[in-house]
């Protein structure tokens, strides 16, 4: 066998942040065997860059993390810092390989790249069909059927708060549904809520110094809601439930939002010490007018699914007996029109107002990264952790 070359590969990651990198040889694929050998391992590694399709990171992740402990043993550095996005998570998939032996880690390295043969390279890539069911991570359940692809808030026992990985997750999920086969992409939640806005812990287990977190943050919020003013397609909200913070001020970026009548709307921005996101400071005004507006955004009046229709946030509201199944129904027949028509259509109505968009999107996000660092801020998520206050109880409306 040849001399193996050593090399980082840059692999296939399109979003933020998503410079996965693993080694790999000159040398071609061995099946899987039952005692991998040590070139049937420079074998498999040499494949991974043969690949000609994306497996995608959940499955790039494990093969880093198996590669380490196959080569190094158990992970044995400290965790990188909770914005050090990519690390962190390299450093999760190996760690969550605990004591596993380098031989077997070696064993099911070969054996996950042999399975990643051109059959089943296709069902993992962003680049699915419209009848395909996909799984981007255990908090962001995307999957696609009947022309719509589908992007689910599933984290339902933190009432589907959204995580750092959780942002990646949906960035990658808008990026590979942008090219994908549907006609429509929908978001929607898990359980009772629709979603309950940024996690509060993003920030107080950050392990560098607050100032670095903060510039993180407003680096993964700006690239975040670029990816949602930059959407080609129909992009819908199926608001089963609450919505709080982040989630609502999104919807202004939403081509239409269908709401249950038990969902609300809430941004209690300044109950947080924090300020509009999401390109809100310039589309609530436009949707809802100046002084409904401020209501909303400065003193965080809470909406209701049918004010908010009122509002012009939501598009319809539907009884929560017949929610699922009405718009569901609806969003089928939709996803039946010409893709090329609609996509076109939206091209026309976001066109004039996207460079717009990314400037006020960069100014909130200046704005928020000031914000984080303040004593109002840093006080009032300090209260949520230590539970001394629930932002949704002291809301009478
Ligand atoms: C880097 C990008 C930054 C983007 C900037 C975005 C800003 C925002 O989104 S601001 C809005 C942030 N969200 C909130 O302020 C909501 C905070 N949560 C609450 O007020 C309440 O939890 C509730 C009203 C959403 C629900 O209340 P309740 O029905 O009483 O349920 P629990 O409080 O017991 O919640 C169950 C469980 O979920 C955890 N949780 C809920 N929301 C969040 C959240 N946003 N962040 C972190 N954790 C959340 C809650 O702590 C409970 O956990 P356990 O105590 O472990 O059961």
């Amino acid at each position: 066998m040849a001399a193996v070359t050593w090399r980082q590969a840059r692999c296939w990651c399109p979003s933020l942040l998503q410079v996965f990198r693993f080694p790999v040889a000159q040398v071609h694929l061995g099946r899987p065997t039952m005692r991998a050998s040590q070139q049937d391992f420079e074998n498999a590694m040499n494949q991974v860059k043969l690949l000609k399709q994306d497996p995608g990171n959940q499955v790039k992740l494990k093969l880093y993390a198996l590669y380490k402990q196959a080569t190094d043993g158990p992970c044995n550095v400290p965790k990188p810092g909770v914005f050090d996005l990519v690390n962190k998570a390299k450093w999760e998939a190996w760690n969550a390989l605990g004591s596993l032996p380098k031989e077997t880690a070696r064993q099911n390295y070969v054996d996950l790249v042999s399975s990643l043969s051109p059959s089943s390279e296709a069902s993992s890539q962003g680049t699915h069909g419209a009848d395909e069911k996909v799984q981007e991570s255990k908090d962001i359940v995307v999957s696609s059927e009947d022309g719509i692809t589908k992007i689910m808030f599933n984290r339902p026992t933190k009432k589907n708060a959204i995580t750092f990985q959780m942002y990646q997750d949906i960035m990658l999920a808008l990026k590979n549904a942008s090219t994908d086969n549907s006609a429509i992409t929908v978001f929607t939640g898990a359980g009772d809520y629709y979603c309950s806005g940024n996690d509060l812990t993003n920030f107080t287990s950050a392990a560098g110094g607050m100032e670095e977190a903060a510039s993180k943050g407003a680096v993964v919020l700006r690239e975040f809601v670029n990816s949602f003013i930059d959407f080609p397609k129909p992009l819908v909200a199926v608001v089963n439930g609450p919505a709080v913070g982040i989630s609502v001020t999104l919807l202004g970026l939403f081509d239409a939002v269908y709401a249950s009548d038990k969902a609300t709307f809430h941004t209690p921005f300044s109950h947080l010490g924090q300020s509009p996101e999401a390109c809100s400071s310039y589309t609530f005004p436009r949707i809802m007018g100046s002084a409904k507006a401020a209501e909303v955004l400065l003193f965080g009046k809470k909406l209701t699914a049918r004010e908010a229709c009122a509002h012009g946030l939501v598009s319809e509201v539907f009884p929560e007996s017949t929610f699922e199944k009405e718009v569901w129904t609806r969003l089928r027949a939709y996803a039946k029109l010409p893709p090329n028509s609609m996509r076109i259509s939206k091209e026309l109505i976001r066109k004039n107002e996207k460079e717009k968009l990314h400037e006020v999107n960069a100014e909130e996000c200046t704005t928020l990264k000031a914000r984080w660092l303040s004593d109002e801020c840093i006080n009032a998520i300090m209260n949520f952790v230590s539970r001394k206050a629930k932002l949704g109880r002291p809301q009478s409306s």
